[in-house]
């Protein structure tokens, strides 16, 4: 269980470096002397207008005249009987936000459970990793979203592996980056391949995956400033040549390059209703209906994360995660799409 009571400072601390708070929480002592303000490519929206998202009006809006293959073809992997509801929460999210075409691969056995609990999603049994590389040979499937609910077996690993093998752009989420905490570099030399990867890792992940950052991030600083999540995403997106969407209140987004965004919306327009169940499947799925759309991979990570939090916002108090998907389309509205 939890334990709510207050907390001494050295436990705090060590809380803290697993899902930081918003930097105006953190003391300027424990910052250190000399603060890091953002500096060259670091760019931080304004975290009450999101002026990001009528920029991205234009782009978001379905082309007239184009069919549903002009918008891509995601495919997301989902577990096993009884294990589906994260990468059906998923697929929801990436047709919802305008990918042409979604499929759910799932295991043979899960075919039947599956297939009573979607409509517009297609469906298609996948074995194994082989399977999966024979699919990803069509080159109208555009993005992957793999992880929720995949288990942490060796298949879960196969997969990954196979899916990072492939062209397509690829979401690894929850077990797709757990089943990977005895060997992280596996992961990244896939990655790094493939160039077009997004990692979307919690505070927990983030520290089975980047062990040395979070106990970095937790550290008390000494005579050098502190070592903050920002550092950490930015560190993190470089070893594993991937983009790092490193999940929170305080969402910290980065590029293997250096690029880096902040979840605009930390501070003023916060979502706390987002912490709940299959919240995280549907941010993947957000994300790979993007990266299916066309979207690259660090601005399909910026634009899901907004819509996301945006999602959650209009909904408010009570939601979960089915809620998320449902509004896409009033976001889109606001949006004046
Ligand atoms: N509706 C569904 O079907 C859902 C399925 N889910 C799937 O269930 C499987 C296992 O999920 P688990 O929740 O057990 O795995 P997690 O890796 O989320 O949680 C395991 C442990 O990690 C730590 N942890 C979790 N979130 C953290 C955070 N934000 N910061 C720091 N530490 C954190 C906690 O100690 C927790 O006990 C995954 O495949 C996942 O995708 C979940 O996504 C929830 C919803
Ligand atoms: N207190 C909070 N305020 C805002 N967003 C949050 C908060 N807690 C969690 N989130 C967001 O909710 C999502 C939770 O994802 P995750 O931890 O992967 O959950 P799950 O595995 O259950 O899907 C992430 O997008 C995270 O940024």
């Amino acid at each position: 269980m939890p334990n709510y009571a207050p907390s001494p400072p050295k436990a705090r601390r060590r809380a803290r470096g697993l899902n930081a708070p918003p930097r105006a929480a953190i003391t300027r002592r424990q910052r250190g002397n000399t603060p890091r303000p953002p500096q060259g490519r670091d760019v931080v929206h304004d975290p009450s207008k999101c002026p990001a998202l009528p920029d991205l009006r234009p782009r978001l809006a379905k082309r007239e005249g184009a069919h549903k293959y002009h918008h891509g073809h995601a495919v997301v992997l989902a577990g096993g009987p009884g294990r589906g509801g994260a990468g059906r929460l998923a697929a929801r999210a990436a047709l919802r936000v305008g990918a042409g075409l979604v499929t759910l691969a799932c295991p043979p056995e899960a075919l039947a459970e599956n297939a009573a609990r979607l409509d517009a999603i297609m469906l298609r049994p996948l074995a194994d990793a082989i399977a999966l590389a024979a699919l990803l040979e069509d080159d109208r499937i555009t993005a992957l979203c793999l992880g929720p609910g995949l288990g942490l077996g060796a298949a879960t690993r196969d997969l990954a592996l196979t899916a990072l093998a492939a062209d397509q752009a690829t979401v690894l989420d929850a077990d797709a980056l757990t089943v990977f905490a005895a060997d992280p570099e596996a992961l990244f030399d896939r990655a790094r391949a493939n160039g077009r990867a997004v990692l979307t890792p919690h505070g927990g992940e983030f520290a089975r995956l980047f062990p040395d950052l979070a106990c970095r991030m937790a550290e008390e600083p000494m005579d050098s400033p502190a070592f903050s999540k920002v550092d950490a995403t930015r560190a993190a997106a470089a070893r594993a040549g991937a983009v790092v969407l490193f999940k929170g209140p305080d969402t910290v987004i980065a590029a293997p390059d250096g690029q880096l965004v902040l979840d605009p919306h930390h501070r003023e327009r916060g979502a706390p209703w987002l912490a709940t169940a299959g919240s995280g499947d549907v941010l993947a799925g957000l994300i790979a209906g993007l990266a299916a759309r066309g979207f690259a991979p660090f601005e399909a990570a910026q634009i899901g994360t907004i819509l996301h939090v945006e999602a959650a916002r209009r909904f408010g108090p009570g939601l979960i995660a089915e809620d998320l998907p449902e509004q896409i389309p009033a976001v889109f509205r606001d949006l004046g799409l």
